[in-house]
């Protein structure tokens, strides 16, 4: 498949073998890749004045952010989780702090009950399957951390650092028009920026 194939079928592919990487990314980074990502993130310039940070509850594979969060917290930051509202629509952040139950939905996501306040985060922490040389990313195919991105950046500019083994980076990603770049990623071993 070419870089520009940005067919369905085409994309349906890529996740599916981004998603087999990841699994083998996920075991060879070995048990304390959380840690080690927490300790390259809390590090960053970028985070110094964070008031709201958006993260997720890891699902599947995806590299656990909760140690930073965790982490994060203790230094006063506030913590949101993404909440998908529907199929076309961008998605809200609802307050969490550590040790606050979740209720599962209906995309196997674990999310904040819907009495948690709303928020607006200033930086994103952004689940992914794989990420490329010049910051693009591939998701699940929701579309929605593109229509976040492009909300939030409109409106008052946040900060997107996606999360990831360091083994998902791939050299060329397929993207359309809508695709927004993450402005860094942080893995297990190491930052990039965009
Ligand atoms: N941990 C975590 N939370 C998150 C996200 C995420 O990527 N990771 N999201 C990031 O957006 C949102 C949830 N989005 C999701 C979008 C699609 C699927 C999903 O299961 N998709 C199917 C079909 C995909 C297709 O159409 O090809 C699949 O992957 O099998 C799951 C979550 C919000 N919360
Ligand atoms: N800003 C936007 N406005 C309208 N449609 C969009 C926007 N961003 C993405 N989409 C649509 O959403 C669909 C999925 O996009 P894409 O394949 O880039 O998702 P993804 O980034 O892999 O998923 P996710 O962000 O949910 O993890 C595509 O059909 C795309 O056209």
């Amino acid at each position: 498949m070419s870089a520009f194939d940005t067919s369905e079928e085409g994309k349906h592919d890529l996740r599916r073998n981004a998603a087999a990487r990841r699994s083998r990314a996920s075991r060879r980074a070995g048990p304390d890749a959380a840690l080690r990502l927490a300790d390259n993130l809390l590090h960053r310039d970028e985070l110094a004045d964070a008031r709201m940070i958006s993260a997720y509850w890891p699902m599947r594979e995806e590299i656990d952010p909760r140690p930073a969060m965790e982490a994060l917290h203790a230094r006063g930051v506030g913590l949101c989780l993404p909440v998908v509202t529907g199929p076309d629509q961008p998605l809200v952040f609802r307050r969490w702090r550590p040790g606050e139950t979740l209720v599962t939905e209906a995309f196997g996501t674990s999310v904040p009950d819907s009495m948690a306040q709303e928020e607006v985060p200033d930086i994103l922490l952004v689940p992914l399957l794989a990420f490329d040389s010049e910051g693009y990313r591939l998701g699940y195919g929701g579309g929605f951390y593109d229509r976040t991105l492009e909300k939030l950046r409109g409106d008052q500019g946040a900060l997107a650092v996606g999360l990831a083994f360091a083994d998902q980076y791939v050299d060329l990603l397929p993207r359309d028009m809508h695709d927004e770049k993450l402005d860094l990623v942080v893995t297990e071993q190491d930052v990039r920026t965009f």
